[in-house]
């Protein structure tokens, strides 16, 4: 048995010309896992991505992918599928052709094993009944889902994604979704980038926060709400006046202003830190104080890249 990890990556830098685009990144991802990768413009992403997918080289650093270290090569390391900047498709094909020239190409399978194969990809992202139409025609979408089927064909271990969700409508993403958890069940680890806040909460148990090349967070999402200072929360409950009053006498909790009503029901909104916002839950329950709904205004996440996003701004 290999390492546990997917990928071990220690001091990563990476230049172009003079721009520094890694500058010494750690990066841990466990099997089995959807981790996402975040952070502003120009922060790193589609950079590291690529040195997962061996589509460049590192400048310095160490990375092991799938328990073998990677040298020098451009390639692919084994196990290992994906796309950045897009997936690279032949317009001029149709989606099944696209996926046949692929499958051909690692020539594993008989040609009935490999068109059942096709066909079951092409419906795990939702592109049956566009099966015989042109590539060229596809919506970003609907590129990106093909791009998905190309690296399910593949079986990875390792499933890298740059901005996946670009172009996805509902139904798109509901599919994607679905893909990418099943996969993770399986044991594949993912790592995805997105600008999408909301899908990469609802997806990745794990995210990385970059930002000019270095890593600002990296671990379980649950732990970003304890880094990341004081929150705002919304505090539904079934005696506003006496939750506001009692919010007021708590050490570590400030009530934010007059929330106003929030989906009909007088809200409260607090600013706290989770031990405090703790103590005070148990104080309203004590009170008798039912609690309907409590969430953060801004969600730890999205917190956290918009305090870093204006760190950066402040910096220059
Ligand atoms: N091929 C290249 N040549 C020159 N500079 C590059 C190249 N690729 C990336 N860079 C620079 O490296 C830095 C990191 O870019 P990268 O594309 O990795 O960021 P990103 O986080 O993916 O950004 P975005 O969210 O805008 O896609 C940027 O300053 C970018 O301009």
């Amino acid at each position: 048995m290999g390492t546990q990890r997917a990928v071990l990556a220690r001091g990563l830098t990476k230049y172009f010309g003079d721009v520094v685009a890694l500058d010494g990144v750690d990066l841990d991802l466990a099997r089995g896992r959807i981790h996402g990768l975040v952070g502003p413009n120009g922060a790193g992403k589609t950079t590291l991505l690529g040195l997962l997918l061996g589509l460049a080289v590192t400048d310095g650093g160490s990375l092991e992918i799938l328990g073998k270290r990677v040298g020098r090569m451009f390639a692919a390391p084994g196990g290992v599928a994906g796309f950045v900047d897009g997936p690279g498709l032949y317009p001029s094909l149709t989606a099944r052709q696209n996926l046949a020239a692929l499958a051909a190409l690692s020539g594993k399978d008989t040609r009935t094993a490999r068109t059942a194969r096709i066909d079951q990809v092409l419906d795990e992202v939702g592109l049956t009944d566009v099966a015989d139409d042109r590539a060229r025609g596809f919506s970003l979408g609907m590129r990106q889902r093909l791009g998905l089927a190309a690296a399910l064909l593949t079986t990875p271990r390792l499933l890298v994604l740059d901005e996946p969700a670009n172009g996805l409508d509902p139904a798109g993403k509901k599919h994607v979704h679905g893909v990418l958890t099943r996969l993770a069940n399986e044991g594949t680890t993912v790592v995805l980038s997105s600008h999408r806040m909301d899908d990469l909460e609802a997806l990745c148990s794990e995210v990385t926060i970059l930002a000019s090349g270095r890593v600002r967070f990296s671990g379980p999402l649950s732990t970003l709400a304890g880094e990341n200072g004081a929150l705002d929360y919304r505090l539904l409950t079934s005696a506003p006046e006496a939750a506001r009053r009692l919010a007021a006498d708590t050490a570590g909790v400030r009530v934010v202003a007059d929330a106003g009503a929030w989906r009909g029901a007088e809200s409260l909104v607090v600013s706290a830190l989770v031990p405090a916002l703790d103590a005070l839950v148990a104080r309203l329950v004590r009170a008798d104080i039912a609690v309907r709904e409590l969430a953060p205004v801004v969600s730890p996440l999205e917190a956290a890249f918009l305090a870093l996003t204006e760190q950066q701004e402040a910096a220059r």
